[in-house]
């Protein structure tokens, strides 16, 4: 069983080709008080794939991608985008550089309906006096909007953009969710266990959008503890164990019952 070094390209066998990777991590440490949630972890992730971070309950995987998103300010380390350095103070930085993240707790408003929360708090106004907080809100425009965005995505359970999210399934609600990172998350979209509180078929249809996004160009980083899920969507696994970087793997080189020994620590990257 031999890991993949943590610096290397991603596999051919994949859909990730290029070897430059669009986001790359290095060092990054973040401790809060004695407690070390990371511990020098790299990170690469490359166009056009799935790269999923897995690991046990406090491995790092969620500080790892705060940091990555403006959630958490690392204590050192540094992140590139696209070649560039980049420093995140809160997650709008991350945002208005294209990175969107979808957290375990939706962050959707139950009562407003599909467009406007697929909108929210970037809400498209039709003209009127120039930086006026008071133009009327473009409600036609952003149903268009949301209409072509579930289209792209090939969202087909939700038919009607105008129903308020409340009195959709949890699926439902979660492809809102990604679908509101994807339409914004240009270079990056991050989904942490975004099919935790789903069933089989809803987190399918998740899964599904997920290897959509990917072969539209979009990659992404997808935190979960399903194996099978991560087997079955990620290019490559990035094996998070007590704020390290144990392994990188893919799921052609290694199994699930090698990755999982590997973020308990009864293997040896
Ligand atoms: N805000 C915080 N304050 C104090 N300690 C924290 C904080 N956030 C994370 N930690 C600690 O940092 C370490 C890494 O936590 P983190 O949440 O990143 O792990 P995780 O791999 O995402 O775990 P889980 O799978 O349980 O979500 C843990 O020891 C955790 O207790």
């Amino acid at each position: 069983m031999a890991a993949t070094p943590t610096s290397a390209a991603p596999q051919e066998s994949g859909t990730a080709k290029s070897a430059t990777p669009v986001l790359t991590a290095r060092g990054l440490v973040k401790t809060y008080g004695r407690v070390v949630g990371l511990d020098g972890v790299d990170l690469d992730l490359y166009p056009g794939e799935v790269l999923a971070i897995i690991g046990d309950n406090g491995a790092g995987k969620s500080t790892l991608i705060k940091c990555l998103t403006g959630a958490e300010i690392p204590d050192a380390g540094t992140i590139e985008l696209d070649g560039e350095e980049v420093r995140f103070r809160r997650p709008e930085d991350a945002k208005e550089h294209g990175i969107e993240a979808v957290y375990q707790n939706l962050a959707v408003s139950p009562a407003l309906d599909v467009a406007s929360n697929l909108f929210l708090g970037r809400e498209v106004r039709k003209p009127g006096v120039m930086g006026s907080v008071f133009r009327q809100l473009d409600i036609k425009r952003m149903r268009e909007r949301t209409r072509d965005e579930l289209r792209r995505l090939g969202i087909t359970t939700l038919q009607d953009v105008t129903v308020p999210i409340e009195s959709l399934s949890g699926g439902q609600r979660q492809a809102v969710a990604v679908a509101r990172a994807a339409a914004f998350g240009s270079k990056v979209v991050v989904l942490d266990e975004p099919t935790a509180a789903l069933g089989v078929r809803e987190s399918n249809q998740v899964l599904d959008l997920v290897k959509r996004l990917r072969d539209e160009g979009t990659p992404v980083i997808l935190i979960s503890h399903n194996m099978p899920q991560v087997f079955d969507v990620a290019d490559r696994i990035h094996i998070q164990r007590l704020g390290r970087c144990a392994a990188i793997v893919t799921p052609q080189s290694h199994s699930r019952t090698d990755a999982v020994a590997i973020m308990t620590g009864a293997a040896e990257a």
